[in-house]
């Protein structure tokens, strides 16, 4: 692995233009050996099959209540093969989050055609989300929370999301929008004018033509958690 490089670097310099507020992407987060090394260390045992696409809840699923039960991160979504906790540090992704560091991740595999309804994340998790994208580019789309029905919605701001990229989402852009993927094979009308983070793309040329062909696509999500519970503790009767 390359020595960090990275210490000091800002988030600035990466926020998405012409969005409320705030969204950042880092087309280069990981390296190509870096995502093929992630990807490689994704336990094939532990996907929940969703109808459109599958996923998996690290440490563990939240309880009904929206509570973590105690427990790291396994090392490779932290440290290994990437020091990807260190780099989260070095931007301060997560610097004002309530636990300052993320404490779970869910791993989202999409198949061409799959994709997320529009939703928000909610407040079981302090407002930030850092994305990693691994294997394919797609559109995330935003929407405005409004009273429409889903099938009715239209974008109104679309973020290309390439391979090795690290999209963060904050504050109001966390709490004031929803968020999709639309179920398609193809991602079309893309160019300057309709993905807002164009300038921040790290490989334009691929997308120049208008459109991307959807391939396979795994994201991980790491969020701060805000109610964390010790159940271990608690059984013991250690709890202070
Ligand atoms: O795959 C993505 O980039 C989005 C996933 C997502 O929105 C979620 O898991 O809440
Ligand atoms: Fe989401």
């Amino acid at each position: 692995m390359e020595p960090e490089t990275r210490t000091g670097s800002t988030l600035e310099k990466y926020r998405v233009p012409g969005l409320p507020n705030s969204f950042f992407y880092i087309s280069d987060f990981l390296s190509d050996e870096e995502s093929t090394a992630l990807l490689a260390k994704i336990p094939p045992n532990r996907w929940t099959h969703l109808s459109h696409r599958r996923l998996q809840a690290h440490p563990s699923t939240l309880t009904t209540n929206n509570t973590l039960i105690a427990a790291p991160l396994p090392p490779w979504l932290t440290t290994l093969p990437v020091r990807i906790k260190t780099r989260f540090k070095e931007y301060s992704i997560f610097a004002e989050t309530k636990h300052q560091e993320p404490n779970h991740v869910l791993v989202n595999e999409y198949q061409p055609g799959q994709g997320i309804m529009p939703h928000e994340d909610g407040n079981a998790y302090s407002p930030v989300v850092a994305t990693i994208s691994l294997g394919g580019s797609v559109i995330l789309e935003l929407f405005e929370k409004d009273t429409q029905d889903n099938s009715s919605r239209t974008p109104i701001h679309r973020i290309l999301q390439e391979p090795g990229s690290l999209l963060v989402t904050t504050g109001e852009a966390y709490a004031s929008l929803l968020h999709g993927i639309a179920p398609i094979e193809m991602d079309e009308d893309l160019g300057q004018d309709t993905v807002s983070n164009w300038t921040l793309l790290g490989n334009k040329a691929v997308f120049e033509g208008g459109s991307c062909r959807r391939v396979t696509r795994v994201s991980l999500t790491y969020r701060d958690v805000l109610k964390v519970s010790k159940i271990g503790a608690e059984i013991l009767g250690l709890r202070r």
